[in-house]
């Protein structure tokens, strides 16, 4: 049996409610510049449980970069070259489904992307060939799967399915404008799904969405949507998530790379 401390590291993308992770043992912090430039934060290399992580903190430690100037093509780049190659994306969601409310957990199985201006892929600039990377299944469906049996053990409330819908932000969004992502098929809205998961599949990574709802999406409930409502939320729902990874960790660790 492989020793999971010398298997290649897990990437967790911490997101909103999730700037730090608790319960890693941290080995070491490491500044990073890549050649799209420098990553949102530190990579932080640890164990969680007997399995290699690198923890990277989407918006940054503290939290101050907006979804639409996150540098996603660094960040991706950093994990890879830390040796990742599976990682776990940890979105913070508006619920548009009716039965994905306030700290429900979903394990989306798809994406559709309104996002625009982001630097969204790789390959441009100087090539010698063009290329296009298959996406008709953005997320690593053996990842999903072990995301879905731990949420399962934990008995936790949660969908194993969703339509990523990814807004461009920072403001929220209309409730017209929820009515068309839900006309769209999107059961869930965000505005970081997107570009991670294609930079993640354009190198080749595995890569996984782990969703926590923290407000119901615009015109969705009676009320407008406050940071008090959503911080009431991660501090309900984010304990699951955390019980999530720790769980499924070693597993993960475990996937096939697409690559070596
Ligand atoms: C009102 S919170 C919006 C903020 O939270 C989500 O971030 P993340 O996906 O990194 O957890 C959302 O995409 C926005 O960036
Ligand atoms: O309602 C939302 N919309 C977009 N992104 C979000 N992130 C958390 N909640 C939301």
């Amino acid at each position: 049996m492989s020793n999971s401390r010398n298997r290649p590291p897990v990437g967790i993308i911490g997101g909103t409610g999730l700037t730090t992770l608790s319960g890693l043992e941290i080995m070491a912090e490491r500044p990073v510049v890549t050649p799209w430039g420098q990553p949102s934060s530190d990579l932080i290399e640890g164990c969680l449980g007997d399995q290699a992580v690198m923890f990277l903190s989407r918006h940054g430690n503290p939290h101050r970069i907006p979804p639409h100037q996150v540098n996603y093509r660094a960040n991706i780049q950093a994990l890879h070259d830390a040796g990742v190659r599976t990682i776990v994306g940890v979105n913070a969601v508006g619920g548009i489904h009716a039965d994905m409310g306030p700290a429900h957990i979903v394990i989306p199985d798809q994406i559709i992307d309104y996002t625009w201006g982001r630097a969204s892929t790789f390959f441009e600039g100087e090539l010698d060939e063009t290329t296009h990377i298959d996406f008709t299944w953005p997320y690593t469906e053996e990842a999903r799967e072990l995301l879905i049996s731990a949420a399962r053990d934990q008995k936790l409330a949660f969908s194993d399915f969703g339509v990523y819908g990814a807004t461009q932000g920072p403001r929220l969004e209309t409730a017209a404008e929820v009515l068309r992502l839900e006309r769209d098929g999107c059961d869930l809205v965000g505005m970081t799904g997107m570009p991670e998961a294609a930079l993640a599949a354009e190198l080749k990574m595995n890569y996984v969405c782990l969703a926590l709802v923290v407000n119901r999406a615009a015109g969705k409930s009676d009320h407008i949507i406050t940071m008090a409502e959503i911080e009431a939320a991660i501090d309900q729902g984010m304990s699951g998530v955390k019980r999530i990874l720790e769980a499924s960790i070693s597993g993960l660790g475990a996937l096939t790379p697409q690559f070596s």
